[in-house]
């Protein structure tokens, strides 16, 4: 399967981010396409594909999803088959995610397994959160497209090839998309007594911020707030009205959210009245935890231990989110890392994945699908 790499590179080269994916969906439509459709039944959804393999003697639906959008990072990793498009990369590599995916729907086109499985190309992982409307339409319009149990993958490159992490429950964490604008009274860089300054105001908000951390969330729990882009003014000499902050919040359960955004709310409140000031919050998308069905979770790893070339790694939880929690919220299923071997982490423009991990990986799911009673 040493093309599945050369269809990594090619999705690698054309990034693009949620539902915008529309070149991702040509090739891969492209690509499955030109397989034998004997066994294929392919829907659209959006930018995402929904990919049916009837099996040989089936008695349930197998789900695997993938995601297929990228992230709005500069790629700096300076390989010969790096982005196209300036400003986007496969900077969590879901470009490795499809390669994976679209080998499992070529090899069952060949060689279709017992029971019956559905591979889902789900769009905007990173934002805004194509799972969960995804499964709505599904729900309502495709019932018979809704899998019996689901699994998915995610490249982990602090782990080398071959580990496959996982654990029974919690893997991943709660997660709430957040924005803050602040707008105050601009003017001349001279005169700030006449002004409410925002890059003051949005500086003092971003450091209150993290006290909800060390100070409103159980030590024995634990949480994130990350401001990841502040923006504010215009020019060197003029003072700024406007402030924008964006971020993400991350708990381990949904009380802790809760409170964080109460104490948010609160703190902007504080802000409000010390700045004169106006702030306005918005949460953006919010994505459920990935709760392992501990079944589905035991038998990847036990898998992982007897399969050729895998190591079985029960590894704590992450406060990374995934919107494939929507898929598990309801239904039997598992995510696993899997080990991509980087010195850079991801959504680092520098994450440079072992695509050795492609064949394996492939290998590896198709295996485990074939092996489900
Ligand atoms: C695996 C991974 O990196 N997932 C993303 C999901 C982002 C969700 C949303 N846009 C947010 O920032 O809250 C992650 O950043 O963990």
């Amino acid at each position: 399967m040493r093309h599945l790499i050369e269809v990594r590179r090619d999705l690698h080269k054309i990034p693009e981010v949620g539902f915008n994916e529309f070149k991702t969906q040509s090739y891969l439509l492209q690509f499955i396409s030109n397989l034998d459709q004997q066994h294929l039944q392919i829907t659209t959804w959006k930018t995402g594909i929904v990919v049916l393999i009837k099996g040989t003697n089936p008695s349930k639906l197998i789900g695997w999803r993938t995601d297929i959008d990228a992230l709005p990072v500069q790629e700096e990793t300076g390989l010969p088959f790096e982005s196209e498009v300036d400003g986007f990369m496969h900077a969590c590599g879901h470009d490795c995610h499809m390669a994976i995916a679209l080998g499992l729907v070529e090899t069952f086109s060949k060689q279709p397994p017992v029971h019956n499985v559905v591979v889902y190309f789900q769009p905007a992982e990173e934002g805004p959160g194509g799972a969960e409307p995804m499964l709505e339409w599904l729900k309502e319009e495709q019932p018979h497209l809704v899998a019996d149990e689901i699994y998915a993958l995610h490249i982990a490159p602090e782990y080398p090839v071959g580990t496959i992490a996982t654990r029974p429950g919690l893997l991943f964490a709660n997660t709430s998309e957040l924005f803050i604008d602040l707008k105050g009274i601009g003017g001349h860089a001279a005169y700030p007594h006449k002004t409410r300054d925002m890059t003051i105001a949005a500086a003092n908000l971003v450091m209150q911020l993290q006290t909800i951390i060390s100070r409103n969330v159980d030590p024995l729990d634990s949480a994130v707030i990350t401001i990841g882009k502040m923006t504010s003014g215009t020019v060197q000499n003029v003072i700024a009205e406007n402030a924008r902050l964006e971020g993400t919040i991350r708990t381990l359960n949904a009380q802790a959210m809760a409170e964080v955004k109460r104490r948010i709310e609160a703190i902007c409140k504080g802000i409000e009245a010390a700045f004169e000031c106006a702030i306005a919050i918005d949460y953006g998308s919010m994505y459920y935890e990935v709760n392992n069905n501990a079944n589905c979770a035991n038998a990847l790893l036990e898998f992982a231990e007897q399969f050729d070339g895998t190591t079985a790694y029960e590894c704590p939880a992450a406060m990374t989110g995934e919107d494939f929690g929507y898929f598990i919220k309801d239904l039997p299923g598992a995510m696993f890392w899997t080990g991509a071997n980087s010195n850079y982490g991801l959504h680092h423009a520098k994450m440079a994945p072992d695509e050795s991990l492609i064949p394996l990986n492939y290998r590896f799911v198709e295996q485990f699908i074939r092996q489900l009673v």
